[in-house]
């Protein structure tokens, strides 16, 4: 009898997809122990990682090609069964747009609900994201804490965020990015296979454009 009724409640459980969207320029452990952190907190059968295609809050600065990025994002992912990386935003021509994301990812698996997470900073810059009010019909936000930034609901529709505190890592792409650019280590900041395919790559060797 407990095994039928087991059955039953797993054939109507609704898959828990978590979606971590990020530039990854490079992805570091920062992103990493947030996504585990909450895929833990919060019953989630896979978290998604999706590396953006053009970041346009980002364009005052020269990102690293998408294929390159989304590369990092396969290699620091692929030993965890839990985590998956996407195309879909560097598949999509023009600026990412979260709201676009999140439909396609809804169409690929309608089964699903989705758990879009964001750090504390990403999160205090929402409303400025395109169409955000739409973006909370689409996904429960989950918004970790950062060092350096305050964790705060920035006015969202009630219910549509939770805040979670996750493991304090302070760590940043810009610094990663910096580092390497002075010669610095980013051992142990980045997964070992990312610092090898930074390397090879012979990425953020020079100091980064600026453009206004
Ligand atoms: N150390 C960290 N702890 C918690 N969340 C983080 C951390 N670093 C980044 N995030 C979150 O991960 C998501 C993707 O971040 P992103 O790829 O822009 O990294 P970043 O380190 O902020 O990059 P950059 O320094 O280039 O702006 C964002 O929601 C961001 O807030
Ligand atoms: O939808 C938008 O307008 C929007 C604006 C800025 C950022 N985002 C998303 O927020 C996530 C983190 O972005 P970033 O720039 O901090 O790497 C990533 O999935 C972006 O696509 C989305």
């Amino acid at each position: 009898m407990g095994d039928h009724t087991d059955h039953i409640a797993s054939v109507h459980r609704r898959r828990r997809l978590g979606v971590m969207g990020g530039t990854f320029d490079p992805i570091h452990h920062g992103h990493l122990v947030a996504a585990s952190e909450v895929a833990s907190r919060f019953h989630l059968d896979e978290v998604v990682f999706v590396p953006t295609g053009q970041p346009w809050q980002k364009s005052h600065r020269d990102v690293t090609p998408p294929e390159d990025r989304y590369l990092m994002t396969v290699i620091a992912t692929a030993s965890n069964p839990q985590f998956s990386v996407s195309r879909a935003d560097i598949d999509r021509p023009g600026k990412t747009y979260t709201t676009d994301t999140l439909r396609e990812l809804r169409q690929q698996h309608p089964e699903a609900d989705l758990f879009f997470i964001t750090g504390a900073d990403a999160l205090g810059q929402i409303l400025t994201w395109r169409d955000a009010g739409e973006l909370f019909a689409l996904a429960h936000f989950i918004g970790v804490t950062r060092p350096g930034h305050p964790l705060t609901d920035p006015g969202l529709p009630d219910g549509g965020v939770s805040l979670v505190e996750v493991p304090a890592l302070a760590i940043s792409s810009t610094d990663c990015r910096d580092r390497v650019a002075a010669g610095e280590p980013v051992w142990y900041l980045v997964p070992d296979g990312v610092v090898r395919y930074i390397n090879k790559r012979e990425l953020y060797r020079t100091p980064p454009v600026q453009t206004s």
